[in-house]
């Protein structure tokens, strides 16, 4: 009885040193928990390591299986956008010619709802350069998807609505923008440049006083008379401001 009681006290005894050897990391453990860093995080963290540094945890899998179809989804848009201005003269350029075009992004002209737009050259014509970044890190294939959509629609818009007071798109460049590990689609749409402004600006803003673009109510009533008579064939929805060149039908 009494040797039955001594091998349950050993067993109780390693049973013990067991759990407290779980319970506290190796010292190298604790070493990395100070040099870690948020890029390296989702490679190698645990639990304990996120808490440590409130860096989310991250299945290290799940996130390059999300990525790779976030490409697949950038991969993707870039054929169908291919299709959709396949018939327009339009042309899929890529990063470099862009820099070339813009000079380096050298001149800023002005700012819309998800990006920038500057002044380029295109075949010795001046063009203008749209630059669109998803506006969030696409860090989701929805999220990805959902600026795609909306990428899609306005280069549709576009191609479908050619008219001569209406500019037109010369090309477009699609990449993948990421940063820090992250994945970002970025998307540059090449215009025509429209010498007269928006539309809006001839009417009412800062063009309307300017005695070159002044437009009187003849002219007025023929811009609204050919815009209509062909956006009442597509039925596209056009943003107020919408850029319209104006230039050839005022002088
Ligand atoms: N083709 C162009 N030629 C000359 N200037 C342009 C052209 N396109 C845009 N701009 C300038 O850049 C500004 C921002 O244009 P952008 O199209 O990004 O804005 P937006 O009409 O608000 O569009 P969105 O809502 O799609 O962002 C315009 O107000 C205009 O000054």
């Amino acid at each position: 009885m009494l040797e039955l009681q001594k091998k349950i006290q050993e067993l109780e005894i390693s049973f013990q040193e067991a759990r407290a050897k779980q319970a506290v990391p190796p010292s190298g453990i604790k070493r990395q928990q100070v040099v870690i860093d948020k890029s390296t995080s989702a490679a190698i963290s645990t639990g304990a390591r996120s808490r440590t540094l409130c860096v989310p945890e991250k299945n290290p899998s799940i996130s390059s299986s999300v990525s790779s179809k976030i490409l697949n989804e950038i991969d993707l848009l870039q054929v169908r956008l291919s299709n959709v201005i396949a018939s327009t003269g339009a042309v899929v350029v890529n990063r470099r010619r862009i820099g070339k075009i813009t000079d380096n992004y050298q001149e800023p002209i002005g700012r819309g709802e998800f990006g920038q737009v500057f002044k380029g050259t295109w075949h010795g014509r001046k063009a203008a350069v749209k630059e669109i970044r998803s506006p969030w890190r696409c860090s989701t294939v929805v999220e990805a998807r959902s600026f795609a959509k909306m990428i899609q629609r306005e280069v549709e818009a576009f191609s479908a609505v050619q008219h001569r007071n209406i500019i037109g798109l010369l090309g477009l460049c699609m990449d993948n923008g990421s940063s820090d590990g992250e994945t970002s689609i970025r998307v540059s749409l090449i215009f025509e440049f429209a010498n007269g402004g928006t539309l809006f600006d001839c009417l009412f803003g800062v063009q309307a006083n300017n005695s070159k673009f002044k437009l009187d109510v003849n002219q007025m009533m023929l811009i609204a008379r050919h815009l209509t008579a062909r956006l009442s064939i597509y039925c596209i929805p056009l943003s107020r401001n919408r850029a319209v060149q104006l230039w050839s039908t005022v002088t």
